[in-house]
């Protein structure tokens, strides 16, 4: 018997971003009316359930401070009671649940959280994670709080908001300061009323879209490398992003050692990892995501949606040494491994 999971969406951004009001907007479309959300407010006052619209009952207001530190407690007992309440028939059957963070929240553990617990993973399955980013203090934002970069990092889509209240420079600017943190998220503008349902309902891990998902990130990770060049330039503070890409094929029990020492090491340091990889003996890709110390298990695309070659993009806090010589010490030479996109990719 296959369970049906329901998916569980991130939803984060910095304070007053505009997670609420794009909340508010994706509740009220026709495609998302099925959703449960969990909401957590940074103090005493939950305020913001008093603005999330046409859900009630089916919210639950986390008030213990931010999720990322209490997640092991209420959030896992948060989700199942909702759960509990859903199978009982005290609420309808919902399909989708969107935990909306506080602005100063870590999404990381949170993440990590849903997709490693035993309990939470046999209802749920993790889906798209979403960060809102305002156009007048994003950059500011980013530049300045460890957690609003974070928040970018871990995204697979990234919605700019507040455009109304600047320049196309400064969305521009922002947009381009967003690529270099994180090259593989879609980034999508809040004008951009077409797209808004999409952010939830064109999940990544959903088994058809992988191949153009797969084909997406590799465009984008392509694009930012190309206007920002090699690592150095990926940098935003301590959070940067690197490229590996090898043309000859990989040994799978090498890179996996390669990877299972990385994360060993430095698992909470790797925000943020996906890789398409052209391993030995395989017909077609495979890939692999990953964020944290949790590496999703690896599946096969059914083609290559680029050129033949392995490519791996990793987002990191901090330094973790010289990455493309481990790299390179474990799946082939220094001179195969390349951490600039090639243009045939
Ligand atoms: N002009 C303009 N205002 C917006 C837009 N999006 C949100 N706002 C306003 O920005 C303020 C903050 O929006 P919220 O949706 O509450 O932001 P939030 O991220 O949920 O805020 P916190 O929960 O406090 O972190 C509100 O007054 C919104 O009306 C937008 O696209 N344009």
């Amino acid at each position: 018997m296959t369970r049906d999971l329901i998916t569980a969406n991130v939803l984060t951004g910095f304070l007053g971003a505009g997670k609420t009001t794009l909340l508010n907007r994706l509740l009220s479309g026709p495609d998302l009316g099925d959703t449960a959300v969990i909401i957590n407010e940074f103090g005493d006052i939950g305020l913001d359930h008093f603005l999330v619209e046409k859900v009630d009952g089916d919210i639950v207001l986390l008030k213990s401070g931010c999720v990322c530190c209490t997640v092991r407690g209420d959030l896992k007992d948060a989700v199942l009671a909702l759960f509990e309440r859903r199978a009982r028939g005290d609420i309808p059957p919902f399909r989708r649940l969107v935990i909306e963070t506080t602005g100063l929240a870590d999404p990381a553990p949170i993440i990590a959280t849903l997709a490693a617990d035993m309990m939470l993973k046999y209802h749920f399955a993790i889906g798209n994670v979403v960060t809102v980013i305002d156009v007048p203090n994003g950059l500011h934002n980013l530049e300045t709080f460890e957690e609003a970069a974070r928040q970018v990092a871990l995204a697979d889509r990234i919605i700019l908001t507040k455009t109304d209240l600047g320049s196309a420079e400064d969305s521009h600017a922002l947009r381009a300061a967003v690529a270099a943190i994180n090259p593989a998220a879609v980034v999508t503008s809040g004008d951009d009323s077409g797209t808004v349902a999409a952010l939830l309902t064109q999940d990544i891990h959903d088994l058809a879209s992988r191949p153009a998902e797969a084909r997406r990130w590799v465009a984008s990770a392509r694009h930012a490398d190309h206007r920002h060049g090699s690592e150095d330039r990926n940098r935003h503070g301590e959070i940067r992003a690197l490229s590996l890409t090898m043309d000859r094929p990989i040994a799978w029990a090498r890179f996996s050692l390669w990877l299972s020492l990385l994360v060993h090491r430095h698992g909470t340091r790797i925000l943020r990892l996906k890789g398409i990889l052209d391993v030995e003996g395989a017909a077609s890709p495979v890939v692999v995501h990953g964020v944290q110390h949790l590496i999703h298990p690896p599946f096969h695309l059914a083609e290559w949606p680029c050129e033949k070659a392995s490519l791996l993009v990793l987002i990191t806090d901090g330094d973790l040494g010289d990455l493309q010589r481990s790299f390179a010490a474990f799946v082939g030479t220094q001179a195969e491994v390349r951490t600039a996109i090639p243009a045939s990719l």
